[in-house]
């Protein structure tokens, strides 16, 4: 079995971690931190999790964690940084659901992030974990960056046309909506369902932190300079992300068999029949993301819906999809979750 280890097991993602890591055939989870509940049992703070996990918190310390093979860290930026380097000494494999190590020009993450990064020197070494992009080099690597929740869906969504020289890179547009546990679980005013519960908007319009992790996974599908405005939003659903992608067409192709090809040996992109609306709920609790592919009035706008659940094709599964790769398991075990209806 393989030890697994959560450095943050408290949150929105750490407990969806468990929900998964505790029904994985291949995996055992060993230790499980939080700084405010060390010394509690995880059932006893997650009582959904009764009869499943009987660990008990710890401090987030690199002493418990040692006897992990794989370590995840489903804290907020600035925690994996600081203790990726002495559990990769321990021969322990790292997978961080922050963004720490997700872009690869540290000059660049800090000025997105807002503070000094502390082990630069790793930063080259971390894979970005988008299966469905680089399963090879996730299956090698011992540091993996999973990607942020919107750059899943809108990376997923744009790709197909980059990769074959379809539309204009210089003008795309990603208008997307997410809901409130994007946020994560720690009080704030503005994820308060009496604020976020009645009310729609669109937030970080002069620039998002999600917008270079998207330009540089973009930038790896074309030659060409990549132009993007990306505008978040937020609604009133506690989970899913919708991102509705637009780009001009600069030439004339099946759309729809297009990205049935592209996707069609990937177990967690589903391509939706021709005219359909992809819809949150049909993925919240899985770690499926579905997309609609639309040509409005056969004209040279292509629309692509890309929709996925934040928190596990956006966070943990995908986090549980790398570590089997990593691992060298079946990529899709443990994954097999059928979405939450309604
Ligand atoms: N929510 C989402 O949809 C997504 C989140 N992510 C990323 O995943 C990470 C976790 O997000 P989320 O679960 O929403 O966050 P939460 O705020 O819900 O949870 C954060 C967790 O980290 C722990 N923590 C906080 N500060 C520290 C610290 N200094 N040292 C060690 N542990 C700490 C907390 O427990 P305690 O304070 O008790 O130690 C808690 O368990 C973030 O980096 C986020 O950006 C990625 C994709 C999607
Ligand atoms: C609704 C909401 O607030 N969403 C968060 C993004 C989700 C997240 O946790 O960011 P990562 O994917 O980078 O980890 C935000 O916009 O800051």
């Amino acid at each position: 079995m393989i030890k697994a280890g959560i450095v943050g097991g408290t949150g929105y993602t750490g407990v969806e971690l468990l929900r998964i890591l505790t029904l994985h055939p291949e995996v055992e989870v060993a230790a499980v931190t939080s700084r405010a509940d060390a010394g509690t049992r995880v059932d006893k703070v997650y009582p959904s999790l009764r009869g499943y996990c009987d660990v008990v918190f710890t401090r987030p310390e690199i002493e418990n964690l040692r006897d992990c093979d794989v370590v995840f860290f489903a804290t907020p930026n600035g925690i994996a940084m600081t203790m990726a380097e002495a559990l990769l000494a321990l021969g322990i494999k790292v997978i961080d659901l922050s963004a720490d190590f997700r872009l690869q020009d540290s000059a660049e993450w800090e000025h997105w992030y807002g503070v000094e990064h502390a082990c630069p020197e790793l930063i080259g070494e971390a894979v970005y974990a988008l299966p469905e992009v680089n399963r090879a080099a996730i299956r090698a690597a011992r540091l993996i960056a999973c990607p942020g929740c919107y750059p899943t869906a809108v990376q997923l969504g744009f790709l197909p046309l980059l990769e074959h020289g379809l539309v204009d890179v210089g003008n795309l547009i990603a208008d997307c909506k997410s809901g409130v546990s994007g946020a994560g679980r720690k009080a704030e005013l503005s994820s308060l369902m009496s604020e976020a519960g009645e009310s729609f908007k669109a937030y970080g319009v002069a620039g998002h932190r999600h917008l270079p992790e998207i330009r540089q996974g973009l930038r790896r599908a074309t030659t060409e300079g990549v132009g993007l405005t990306f505008v978040p939003h937020l609604t009133p659903m506690i989970r899913g992300i919708h991102a509705t992608l637009y780009a001009r067409l600069t030439k004339s192709v099946d759309l729809q068999s297009l990205y049935e090809t592209r996707y069609q040996d990937e177990k967690f992109v589903d391509v939706l029949p021709a005219g359909s609306h992809a819809d949150t709920r049909n993925v919240r609790g899985s770690n499926r993301c579905q997309i609609a592919v639309h040509q409005p009035q056969g004209g040279d706008v292509v629309v692509i819906l890309s929709v996925i659940d934040n928190l596990v094709k956006g966070a943990s599964g995908q986090a549980v999809q790398a570590m089997n790769l990593t691992m060298g398991l079946d990529e899709f075990i443990g994954l097999e979750l059928v979405p939450l209806y309604p």
